[in-house]
């Protein structure tokens, strides 16, 4: 997840990221319901369509690399945030932490995409264990739904290939134990924006 926080001067984006299934949905909607002038972008609103993925000797769709996603959109969706952050900011809702624009990113494959690095206030990455993401995997149900094998065949690989190419990220990531509960993640990120917020203002 990475979050931002807009308009000219108070500018606040928050990138959040995980593993699929490592709860960054929820946590951008509980962020969200606390934050009074908070957008959510999610890169998931942004795969082609199946006809367009490749598909690998195995017969699996590759769905967890950056090609299945069409990034230039999501990019104009940002950009297009940016240039009229929030909905209902006037000047004098800027003299208001409470007010200000503030833009949550969600994605599982934003770290290793280039365009993105540069516009963030904090970075988060949620990370939960291979046994415990593949079980809450294993109760979704995609469009279209994983086939047999498809877990450590195709969307595990591609998230260890993923985290090794972090490795030579420079800017600083707070990681989240995804194991932990739903309302302590809240609360740590939530505390955490807040101070970031606090600090911008006062600048
Ligand atoms: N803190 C948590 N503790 C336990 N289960 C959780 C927690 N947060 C989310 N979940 C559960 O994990 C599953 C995935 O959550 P969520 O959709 O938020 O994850 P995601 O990272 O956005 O997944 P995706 O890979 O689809 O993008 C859901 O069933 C959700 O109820
Ligand atoms: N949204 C989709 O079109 C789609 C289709 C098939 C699989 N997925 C999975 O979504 C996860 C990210 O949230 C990835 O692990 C994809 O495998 C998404």
């Amino acid at each position: 997840m990475r979050i931002f926080i807009s308009t000219s001067k108070y500018c606040f984006k928050y990138p959040l990221e995980n593993v699929t299934n490592g709860g960054k949905t929820t946590l951008a909607k509980n962020l969200q319901k606390h934050l009074p002038n908070c957008s959510i972008i999610s890169q998931d609103d942004f795969f082609k369509p199946e006809s367009e993925i490749d598909i690998d000797e195995n017969g699996f769709l590759q769905y967890d690399v950056l090609e299945a996603l069409n990034m230039e959109k999501m990019m104009s969706a940002i950009s297009c945030w940016m240039e009229n952050p929030g909905h209902s900011a006037g000047p004098a809702a800027l003299e208001s932490a409470q007010r200000v624009p503030i833009l949550i990113i969600e994605g599982f494959l934003l770290f290793n995409y280039k365009p993105l690095d540069t516009i963030w206030n904090r970075s988060y990455f949620l990370t939960v264990p291979y046994e415990e993401c593949k079980r809450r995997r294993s109760t979704r149900v995609y469009e279209p739904p994983d086939p047999p094998g498809y877990f450590d065949g195709h969307v595990w690989p591609m998230y260890l290939k993923h985290r090794q190419e972090m490795s030579t990220i420079t800017w600083e990531i707070v990681y989240l134990d995804g194991t932990r509960s739903e309302e302590d993640l809240l609360s740590q990120v939530y505390e955490d924006v807040k101070q970031e917020l606090e600090k911008q203002i006062a600048l």
